[in-house]
């Protein structure tokens, strides 16, 4: 018997919505179920649209439309996300007068302090279990949005790869992935039973919750759902065999981030960061987290370093310049090199062509590559003698 989208649509309407009222299809709050055939075994996914306020008080309907529906006969497995959006918030409170829940627990907020104080405040690291066949897996975060994490994280993929490393790379930023339009991937995974199929493209093994639901679908994951979701894409996606994992993290210091460090043990992390002193304090958060949950700094990324005009080649420093540079020095962290800004990463990243692949000989793969060159080095360092770089 083949599991349809309708099938799951029926079992789901058997689910009362939030506070008792109709059920959870008629109320419009299951998106278009994703399923997945093999061996007579369906694995489906499906997002719930909840109010944002109430995505974590909402928690319970989601494992509850996940259990209804792992237990439709055929179905091997099911992965139900919370996403959020105004729309729906509006509509539902007018048959429910929502109240908002707690506020939801948070990272202790970081700063950079004494080693000692540091010390104190660092939870042990549970040991992790790794992902079979994959030999590093290494956090590409920053502590603010919009800095090219994702850029960087794609073109230092590639630089790896160019390397002769076997190269994966997970978008974990699920609030707003973005590897497909840079990695110019269309179309959904295959899966084998429970297992997804990476994606392919340019030598790199890739997945992303992008893949998964619709571009134009609300994003705004909360906190628990954030784990289950990456803790998915990491274990149950075919990434073997790999030289390196590269996670492109979503921005900030918070459940994802915490989750990724504590999931997988992580080889070490990338922070990118621009020039800006707002976006360097953000910086500080996201190494500190790091340092929090024992994952060494592999190096700090200077990105838009530098304004270089695409018709004069002139230099300009809009951002000032340097500033990631001096911090890495000042706390002891590896600069790993500067990334201006330039007409050319940026049209190629947004039309999936990054400049690494597409202009292998450029300036721009140049910087990118002896940067992968540097953290291809830490890796081998980390393998030796363990993690080593030490922060306050
Ligand atoms: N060095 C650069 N020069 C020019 N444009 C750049 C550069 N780095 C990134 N960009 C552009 O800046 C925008 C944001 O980059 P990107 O998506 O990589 O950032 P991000 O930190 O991952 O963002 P988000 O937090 O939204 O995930 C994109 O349009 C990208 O093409």
């Amino acid at each position: 018997m083949t599991i349809t989208a309708d099938d799951i649509r029926a079992a789901l309407a058997t689910v009362a919505g939030p506070d008792g009222k109709g059920d959870i299809v008629s109320l419009g709050m299951v998106s278009d179920p994703f399923v997945t055939t093999r061996d007579g075994q369906a694995k489906v996914m499906f997002s719930l649209t909840v109010p944002a306020e109430r995505a974590q008080e909402l928690e319970n309907l989601r494992a509850k439309a996940q259990v209804v529906v792992e237990n439709i006969n055929g179905v091997s497995s099911a992965m139900v996300a919370l996403t959020a959006e105004r729309k729906f918030g509006a509509g539902a409170a007018s048959g429910g007068g929502m109240a908002p829940p707690p506020p939801p627990p948070m990272m202790p907020t970081a700063k950079i302090g004494k080693p000692e104080a540091a010390a104190q405040t660092t939870p042990p690291k549970p040991a992790q279990p790794g992902i079979p066949g994959v030999k590093h897996i290494i956090a590409v975060a920053s502590g603010k949005g919009g800095v090219g994490k994702s850029t960087t994280s794609v073109n230092l993929a590639l630089g790896l790869r160019n390397r002769g490393l076997s190269v994966g790379i997970l978008d974990a930023d699920i609030y707003g992935p973005s590897l497909p339009r840079l990695l110019g991937l269309t179309g959904k995974p295959e899966a084998e039973g429970r297992i997804l199929k990476p994606m392919q493209a340019m030598g790199l093994k890739a997945m992303s919750i992008g893949f998964l639901v619709a571009e134009d679908s609300p994003m705004i994951w909360r906190g628990p759902m954030v784990i289950s979701a990456l803790t998915q894409l990491m274990r149950e996606v075919e990434w073997a065999p790999l030289d390196v994992l590269i996670v492109d993290m979503p921005p900030g210091t918070g459940d994802a981030q915490l989750t990724m460090a504590q999931q997988v043990p992580l080889a070490g992390a990338v922070i990118v960061s621009t020039p800006q002193d707002l976006a360097l304090i953000d910086a500080r958060k996201g190494l500190n987290m790091f340092n929090k949950v024992s994952v060494p700094i592999l190096g700090i990324v200077e990105n838009m370093s530098t304004f270089i005009c695409p018709k004069c080649g002139e230099q300009t420093d809009i951002f000032g310049h340097g500033g990631a540079k001096a911090e890495a020095e000042k706390l002891g962290v590896p600069f790993l090199g500067a990334v201006p800004l330039h007409l050319d990463i940026r049209t190629n990243s947004d039309g999936g062509t990054p400049v690494v692949d597409s202009a292998p000989d450029g300036p721009h793969a140049a910087i990118y590559n002896a940067i992968a060159e540097k953290v291809h080095a830490s890796l081998d360092n980390a393998k030796s003698e363990g993690p080593a770089i030490v922060f306050d």
